[in-house]
Formats: C-alpha cells, sequence, structure tokens
C-alpha cells in the first residue's frame, strides 16, 4: 500500500497535501502529521485524546495479549505499568546504578573488536521487531484476517514460540548467572529481573497483577523497545561519521583532549562531551529509528483546527519528515551536519517538536535517559579507543545510506569498517 519505506513514501504525499493528512487506510481512518507545528498540536495540545494504541495483530503477539506496555491501549493497566516502569526500573538513579554494567559490557565489546564475535536473544528481537513494524494489511482491514495475505502469521507465530522460549529462559533462575556471581562483576547492582522479581510480593507494584506473564510481555517490551534503537542509532552515526571524515576526526579530537589516550571513556566524562551529544542529535534528525513513532490512537471524538476527527482514528506522526522539514531546519536539511545544533537549546526530551526521535506527550519513550546513556557511552567509547576506516577500494562516497523498514529502521546493508586500537593503555 505505501511501499517498503512508508516514511519516505508519506513524506511525498505530505509535500503535495500538506502537514495534516486525513488516510483511509484500508477501513480505518488515518491522520499523518508531517510538520513540526502540527505535532505539538497532537502531541501536546490534544495529547489526550490520541494517547491509545491501535489494536493489532503483532501488539496482541508482542504483548502477552497486552500484558504489556508499548503497545496496550490507555487505560488502567498501562497507566499502571508505566508508573511502574517510570518509578522503579527507568528512574535516572537506576539508570546510574546500571552504568557498572553498561561500563562492562562496552568493555567486552572492545576487547572483543581489539581481539579481532551476536547472540541467541538478538534474533529473536530482531524478529519482533520486524512483525511488529511491519505494515500489516490484516490490522486496517479486519475481514482480510482470514485470508492473511501478507501472510503475516507465518512470520508471527515462529517469532512468539521462540520468544516464548527466549524470555522464558532469561526469567528461569536455572539459567540465570547467581546473584553472588553477578555482584562479583557488576558490584552490588540488582538487574531489571531482580527488581521485577522482588516486586511481585511487595506493595510497590503500582497495582499491577504482576506475574509471570507480566513480567515475560514487559521484558519483551523493554528489551525489544531499547536493544536495537540503540544499536541502530548508534550503526548510522558511525554511517554519517564515515561519510563525514572532518566530523569524525571532530568528535576523536574532543574525546583525546576531555580524556587523553591513555583512558577509556567512563559515564562521568559524557556531560562534556558537547560535539559527540551534537552528533547523536543529528544523527538522530535523520534516522529516527521509529521513524513514525509508535501508532497512536484518539480515544474520543475531537475537532482539531476545525477538523472533526472521530474515535479510534489512528495517528501518524512522521518524525523522519518533520527532521527534515525545511521550515524548521535552516541550510540544508538532508545535509549531515552536527554543528547546526551549536548554541542551540533543541534537545532529546519531547519538549522541541521538530527534533522527536523519543516521541513525545504521555506514549513519549520512558527509556530515554537509559537509551541515550548507552548511545553516548557505546559511540563515544568505539570511537575513543579505535581509528575507523572502509575496506581498502571503499570510498566513502559510495557507501549504501539505504533503509530497511521495521519498528527500528536499520540500515538495510551492514556496515563493513576497519578498527584500529588508538589508546595508549592496554
Ligand atoms: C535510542 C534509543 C531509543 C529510541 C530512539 C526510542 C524511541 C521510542 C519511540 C519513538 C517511542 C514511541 C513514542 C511515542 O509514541 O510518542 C518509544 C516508546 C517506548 N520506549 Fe523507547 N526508545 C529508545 C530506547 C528505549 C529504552 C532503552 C527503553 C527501555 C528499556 C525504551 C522503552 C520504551 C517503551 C516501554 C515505550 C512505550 C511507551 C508507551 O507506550 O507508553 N525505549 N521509544
Amino acid at each position: 500500500m505505501l511501499g517498503s519505506l512508508p516514511h519516505r513514501a508519506l513524506h511525498q504525499l505530505a509535500n503535495v497535501h500538506g502537514p495534516i493528512m486525513h488516510l483511509k487506510l484500508g477501513l480505518v481512518p488515518t491522520i499523518v502529521v508531517s510538520s513540526a507545528d502540527a505535532a505539538k498540536l497532537f502531541l501536546k495540545t490534544h495529547d489526550a485524546a490520541f494517547c491509545s494504541r491501535p489494536k493489532t495483530q503483532a501488539s496482541e503477539v508482542m504483548s502477552y495479549g497486552r500484558k504489556a506496555m508499548a503497545f496496550s491501549e490507555y487505560g488502567p493497566h498501562w497507566r499502571s505499568m508505566r508508573k511502574l516502569c517510570t518509578l522503579e526500573l527507568l528512574t535516572n538513579a537506576k539508570v546510574e546504578m546500571f552504568g557498572g554494567m553498561r561500563r562492562e559490557e562496552v568493555r567486552r565489546v572492545v576487547e572483543e573488536i581489539r581481539g579481532g564475535g551476536g547472540a541467541e536473544f538478538r534474533r529473536i528481537v530482531d524478529e519482533a521487531l520486524k512483525v511488529a513494524g511491519a505494515f500489516n494489511l490484516n490490522d486496517f482491514v479486519p475481514f482480510l484476517k482470514v485470508l492473511d495475505l501478507q501472510c503475516s502469521g507465518i512470520g508471527i507465530r515462529p517469532s512468539n514460540e521462540e520468544s516464548e522460549q527466549g524470555i522464558g529462559c532469561i526469567i528461569q533462575p536455572s539459567h540465570r548467572p547467581t546473584y553472588a556471581k553477578r555482584k562479583e562483576n557488576h558490584g552490588n547492582h540488582k538487574d531489571f529481573i531482580d527488581i521485577m522479581i522482588s516486586l511481585m510480593d511487595s506493595d510497590c507494584a503500582h497495582e499491577v497483577q504482576l506475574d509471570l506473564d507480566t513480567i515475560k510481555a514487559l521484558l519483551l517490551d523493554l528489551l525489544a523497545a531499547g536493544l536495537d534503537s540503540t544499536a541502530t542509532t548508534v550503526t548510522w552515526a558511525f554511517a554519517e561519521l564515515i561519510k563525514h571524515p572532518f566530523a569524525m576526526k571532530k568528535a576523536q579530537e574532543e574525546l583525546k583532549d576531555a580524556i587523553g589516550l591513555d583512558r577509556m571513556v567512563e559515564e562521568k566524562d559524557l556531560v562534556n562531551l558537547e560535539y559527540l551529544n551534537m552528533v547523536i542529535k543529528e544523527t538522530m534528525r535523520l534516522h529516527p529509528v521509529a521513524p513514525l513513532l509508535v501508532p497512536r490512537e484518539s480515544i474520543e471524538d475531537v475537532i482539531v483546527n476545525d477538523y472533526h476527527i472521530p474515535k479510534k482514528s489512528r495517528l501518524i506522526i512522521n518524525a523522519w519528515a518533520i527532521g527534515r522539514d525545511p521550515k524548521a531546519w535552516s541550510g540544508d536539511p538532508e545535509e549531515f551536519d552536527p554543528s547546526r545544533f551549536a548554541n542551540s537549546d533543541i534537545d532529546l526530551s519531547g519538549r522541541y517538536f521538530e527534533l522527536i526521535p523519543f516521541g513525545a506527550g504521555r506514549r513519549g519513550c520512558p527509556g530515554l535517559q537509559m537509551g541515550l546513556s548507552s548511545v553516548q557511552l557505546v559511540l563515544g567509547q568505539l570511537l575513543h579507543c579505535f581509528d575507523w576506516e572502509l575496506p581498502d577500494g571503499v570510498s566513502p562516497r559510495d557507501l549504501d545510506m539505504g533503509e530497511k523498514f521495521g519498528l527500528a529502521v536499520a540500515k538495510a546493508e551492514h556496515l563493513l569498517i576497519k578498527p584500529t586500537y588508538r589508546l595508549k593503555s592496554t
């Protein structure tokens, strides 16, 4: 219907029909928003009316019958789950608490790269993201479900079984390293599962019936939402930096000046890395990993700009189009230029509607702090520890920047680059 890259097709349509479009996708009235001002109207002024998620086949499967959060409709279950996540799992204090684990993991990756190594779970998350992000015809024309024209059921079922097994394994006490062992590796820190299991019998579960299925659903939500978005953002940043050697050099110079070449990057260094943070914003402007965010659904009839929008309309925010809107971005909006953020207040919090890779409003990403800390640390560490170049004979101009659509839009081609260790110490 909208081709393999719907954010691009919808951008072209918006160039002709304007920043607020009404489309009839199958039987579902759908509003597509493609400018910062219009996004503010829907995600701030009328956020309360558009705060639900549509019921889709993929969301049913992904969330154990909508026991989780990301795909849940608005209501008491979503509110309690969101509270649980924001107050117990994703607070700034918890994000800081997981810092030791992030440091160890990134250090391990650096060692692996130096030594000149993917995991079973990555494959499950990739598959889950493919299912969740695809436009499923059955969700727009429900009576076609029996025909399953896109064979979506074939894609969904194995993924569900695999993720059931994978997630089950992660939670199983017999498959988890003992707390003592993890304490030895990461200090006195609990992980997500420790925290959720400890909440099962406590009063702090924020009215959630926290059974094992709910924990599994939430875990799949958090891993699917967090893992790929972070990895994909780092890959896009690297691809842009390879294409723009001046920006790569500037980021590495900043790291060298702030930290020196005698040690690796620590989380405490990240606040001083202004240019690195500009590189991340610019990467997320041009390559938001969820270019259409996650679809919303209206919970009541609402009038927006004199248009009557009926209850249960679908809302799609084209963050990809907004990031290259010439009315919002000066110079050439298609050009990768981190310095456009110098002396600018624009941040990623969802308050500046021209840059909303984490969404905004009630359903905005609760993992922003965790996602951003991971991207900063991984990108900063890899730029600091290694020089990077393309294989012999490949020029930056030839680098393929094609996209592969899913909930996280990744580079279609793997990025192949050669590292050379650049620190003095081991
Ligand atoms: C680079 C990293 C990340 C990006 C770009 C990102 C982006 C997004 C976006 C665009 C949305 C939809 C927002 C909306 O509808 O307005 C979202 C929702 C969500 N994200 Fe993230 N995310 C990232 C990392 C994470 C992490 C690390 C976690 C948790 C561990 C997480 C958990 C969630 C959840 C649970 C939702 C659904 C919220 C709801 O429906 O109430 N995300 N994210």
